[in-house]
């Protein structure tokens, strides 16, 4: 079985590609096109419009992307019909050869999270190739997640430093002995981290860390060498291309980067809504709009792994 880790970067090496493109589809951004297809508005028309809507995104984005990534609530929000959509949609995204992350951040007592690990790690309709953790219900609420993902041959990311302004107000309180929360969690991951790296020193359990907080970014990135960090917060949050460079190692491994509305949606950008937009226009700006961001990125990290070499 192939370790998760090592596939994530052969995967981007092949494509040029770290960026991962975030599926959070909210129907009133929706083109007119799609919106006309709905007669009352029910969860199993906007479940169908959705799986429309993501069937595009995913056309647009497969050759420039190394992975997807649902977040659950969008779907959660409409009950079964939302749930088949997500299913069908990570079903879609590996018919193009996509990987699949669930931002389900989920984590609980012990057998609760066996539950959850099988749910979205194991073989599952909503299963899919990593998921993202809350660690701070502390190590018997993560180690399933860890257990499942060894046994699947795929991987998770832990909530470490979330790319949210008041992530401050938790991650970085001040302990007895003067480290942060956030960075006291870090270390107690490390062994963990590297006895279980793969063939190009990446661990299948990740981190996910905010791409508005590059300073935290650069300390956890010394303590965790064999973490790979999912970078949210890239672009509307206010994350910037030059500052990710300390994401990422010497080679330009060991970050994957995130987008998802100013990808998604780019094809309301100077309308007043996206009533205009044809099937076609739509699929173009989007695509135009993931190999920006790819191209900036590439240029951090490739340009900055170049000069560190
Ligand atoms: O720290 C975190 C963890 C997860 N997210 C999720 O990522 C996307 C970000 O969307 P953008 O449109 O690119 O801002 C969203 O699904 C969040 O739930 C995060 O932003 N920060």
């Amino acid at each position: 079985m192939k370790h998760l880790a090592d596939m994530l970067i052969e995967q981007s090496r092949e494509k040029k590609s770290v960026l991962v493109v975030g599926l959070d589809p909210d129907p009133r951004y929706f083109p007119e096109f799609l919106l006309n297809r709905m007669e009352s508005r029910t969860n199993e028309e906007i479940a169908a419009a959705i799986l429309a809507f993501n069937r595009i995104v995913i056309d647009a984005v497969a050759e420039e992307v190394v992975a997807v990534k649902p977040q659950l609530a969008y779907y959660e929000v409409y009950g079964s019909h939302g749930i088949h959509a997500l299913e069908q949609t990570i079903a879609y995204a590996r018919t193009k050869g996509l990987l699949v992350i669930n931002d389900a951040k989920r984590g609980d007592i012990g057998s609760s999270s066996e539950a959850y690990a099988k749910a979205f790690l194991a073989d599952g309709p909503m299963a899919g190739d990593m998921v993202t953790v809350n660690p701070f219900l502390g190590s018997d609420g993560y180690l399933p997640f860890v257990e499942e993902a060894q046994r699947q041959g795929k991987g998770l990311f832990l909530l470490l430093k979330t790319s949210n302004p008041s992530s401050h107000e938790i991650q970085n309180l001040t302990l007895q002995n003067g480290d942060l929360l956030y960075f006291k969690l870090a270390e107690d991951l490390s062994e963990l981290m590297r006895t279980t790296a793969g063939e190009n020193g990446y661990s299948f359990i990740g981190a996910v860390v905010g791409a508005t907080y590059p300073a935290e970014a650069e300390r956890i990135r010394g303590l965790l060498p064999h973490c790979i960090f999912l970078v949210p917060g890239f672009g509307i949050q206010g994350g910037k291309a030059e500052d990710l460079d300390v994401f990422f190692d010497e080679n330009g491994n060991g970050a994957l980067i995130s987008s998802s509305r100013a990808i998604i949606y780019s094809y309301r950008e100077g309308r007043e809504n996206g009533e205009a937009t044809t099937e076609q226009e739509m699929l173009q700006a989007i695509k135009n709009a993931a190999r920006t961001a790819k191209e900036q990125i590439n240029e951090v990290r490739l340009h900055s792994s170049a000069n560190r070499g």
